[in-house]
């Protein structure tokens, strides 16, 4: 129980909401498929049906396992066990219904790899910092993920469609690459995001740089922290 908790195994029970996430994902025969969390594969062996190849990884060595030998029918199936966030794999379309406890790392992983598009499916907490309208909901994440991807809910998912439920509702998200971060970008606007009551000209004293803007970060656009990030990591 204490593993399933931390590793976040709510599984999707709906073969239709299934049906639904690999069908907005477009995927066609050329495409290589990533999923994080294999599961119990309610996902995986759709997406096998679309794609010319699936990757599928879960740190679950038990469920990669069971997945082994249900899917052994599936000539394009990779299964992998093991941290998916590590995996080093060329994609061009990724699914996942996200280890909740993991998808701020996930999308941050996501910004710095190069792909075409992905469907993810969230909490529905985390879907609304992600595309949080007012930059007081805003957080680093949201700046990070809206710099990297087009980003739009496509389907809510209420919590009794997963075994066991979680607290709180989920939603699906489309995301599709708009450009790629580096890593030191996105520890640059995590680190803007813990000065948030700073004005830039302060936050850029933290970093031997001059400035006369007294604005603070709530009042920058998601375009002029991205340029204050640039500023800050400029030799
Ligand atoms: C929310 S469940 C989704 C499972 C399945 N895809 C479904 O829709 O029912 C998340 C899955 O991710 C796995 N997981 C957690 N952290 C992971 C990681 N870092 N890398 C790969 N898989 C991970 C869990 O073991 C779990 O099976």
């Amino acid at each position: 129980m204490i593993k399933r908790k931390r590793l976040g195994q709510h599984f999707l029970t709906s073969n239709s909401i299934a049906k639904s996430i690999v069908s907005e994902a477009k995927i066609t025969k050329n495409d290589i498929v990533f999923e994080i969390g294999t599961g119990q594969g309610i996902l995986t062996s759709l997406l096998c049906e679309k794609a010319d190849k699936v990757i599928s990884v879960d740190l679950d060595e038990e469920l990669i396992k069971n997945a082994k030998l249900k899917f052994s029918h599936l000539n394009n199936l990779v299964l992998k066990s093991g941290d998916g966030l590590k995996k080093k794999d060329l994609f061009t379309i990724f699914v996942s219904n996200l280890p909740y406890s993991r998808s701020k790392d996930a999308i941050e992983w996501l910004a710095q790899t190069p792909f075409s598009h992905g469907v993810i499916m969230v909490q529905k907490e985390f879907a609304d910092k992600l595309l949080a309208k007012s930059s007081k909901n805003r957080k680093a994440i949201s700046i990070i993920a809206t710099s990297a991807f087009e980003i739009t809910a496509v389907l809510k998912v209420a919590k009794n469609n997963f075994s066991p439920p979680p607290k709180i509702d989920s939603v699906v998200l489309k995301i599709i690459q708009k450009n790629n971060l580096s890593e030191e970008l996105i520890q640059t606007i995590n680190k803007i995001f813990s000065y948030r009551r700073k004005t830039v000209k302060n936050i850029l004293k933290q970093f031997n740089k001059e400035s006369d803007i007294d604005k603070r970060v709530d009042d920058l656009s998601g375009e002029e922290i991205i340029s204050l990030a640039n500023q800050i990591l400029k030799k």
